[in-house]
């Protein structure tokens, strides 16, 4: 049912009403900082104002052919740029999806010989050198299994050069433990999440208990490593472990963060920075905003009901 609902807010019409039904996009606004760098710098200055660290996240244009990559990538400087002019550069995180700069476009739309990985690659670097002269940093996303391994190699090449670029791991990824435990070298940025690609049983865990427990056991490698932690879950109990990690590792509150959703448990964001945790909140915005959205819908059926309900005028 749920998956027949995401297929109906997909659908072009759909976006349209989304798009200027006032109520929809309130709705959509709670979780996601709107469609332009107008829209974004108002969010990340509110945010800082409470003590919260940010990472943007910029959703791009579908990548079809290598001009969209190309277009994505203008966004991602444009972002950069933006947050230098308005001096809020320093110490802000970009989360970058390697799929926005064409990771995984086929190799029959590229010239020239070059793979989807390396488009990705000569891209994220542009990002990842304009980012560090402004005074910010990157971590890289992780999408789905089959592009693990592809994702570490380019992480990995981005380290060496920017020692400060973070990589995100899956804890519902059966190999995730092992990935932890190569790469928790000192100062390293690791970004730990569920995950929120399907995947098969094959490689990945099973059920919600088994993924948490997986959780917990990186988790619990993680911070008794030298590597930062980045711990990226709204699930209070394993804040709570976290919170018990931490107190006991004796971690600084500069060797760690807790990361969150924008829109997702703000009260819970700012108990943790009110009692003296660094927290920092994951902003997207962009074009690609209502496919994010339609995304989260079909984690979330809950909230599909509540956008229906939006787009009908009922709330
Ligand atoms: C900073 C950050 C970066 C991420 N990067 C990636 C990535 O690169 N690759 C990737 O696969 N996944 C990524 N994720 C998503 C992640 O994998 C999970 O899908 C998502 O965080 C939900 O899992 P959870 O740990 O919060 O636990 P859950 O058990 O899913 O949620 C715990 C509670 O949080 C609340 N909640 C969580 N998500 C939502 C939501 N969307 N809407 C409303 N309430 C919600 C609910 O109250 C829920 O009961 C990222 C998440 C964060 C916070």
């Amino acid at each position: 049912m749920t998956s027949l609902l995401v297929h109906w807010a997909a659908r072009d019409a759909v976006r349209e009403a989304a798009m200027s039904a006032p109520a929809a996009r309130d709705l959509v606004n709670r979780y996601v900082a709107g469609q332009t760098l107008d829209d974004l710098v108002p969010v990340l200055r509110l945010l800082a104002s409470r003590g919260l660290r940010f990472s943007v996240e910029y959703l791009g244009v579908p990548v079809e052919v290598p001009a969209d990559a190309a277009r994505n990538l203008q966004g991602y400087l444009d972002l950069v740029q933006r947050l230098r002019d308005e001096g809020i550069a320093p110490g802000a995180e970009l989360s970058v999806r390697l799929g926005w700069l064409g990771q995984e476009l086929r190799d029959e739309v590229l010239d020239g010989g070059r793979t989807g990985g390396e488009l990705a690659l000569a891209y994220a670097r542009l990002v990842c050198r304009a980012s560090s002269n402004a005074g910010a940093f990157v971590t890289i996303d992780m999408s789905h299994h089959e592009l693990v391994d592809g994702t570490l190699a380019i992480w990995r090449e981005l380290h060496q050069d920017l020692p400060g670029t973070g990589i995100t791991l899956q804890a519902a990824l059966r190999r995730t433990e092992d990935d932890a435990r190569e790469i928790a070298m000192p100062g390293v940025r690791v970004r730990l999440c569920k995950g929120s690609f399907r995947a098969p049983r094959s490689v990945a865990h099973r059920g919600k208990h088994d993924v948490d427990l997986a959780f917990v056991r990186t988790l619990r490698m993680l911070m008794s490593s030298q590597a930062v932690p980045l711990v990226a879950t709204h699930d209070p109990r394993l804040v709570a472990i976290s919170e018990e990690l931490i107190r006991r590792t004796g971690r600084a509150a500069d060797s760690y963060e807790f990361q969150m959703l924008y829109g997702i448990r703000p009260l819970e964001q700012r108990r943790l920075v009110d009692i003296g945790h660094t927290a920092r909140v994951y902003v997207p915005f962009g074009p690609g905003w209502y496919d994010y959205y339609v995304r989260n819908l079909a984690e979330r059926p809950a909230n599909t009901a509540l956008f229906i309900r939006s787009m009908l005028g009922k709330r």
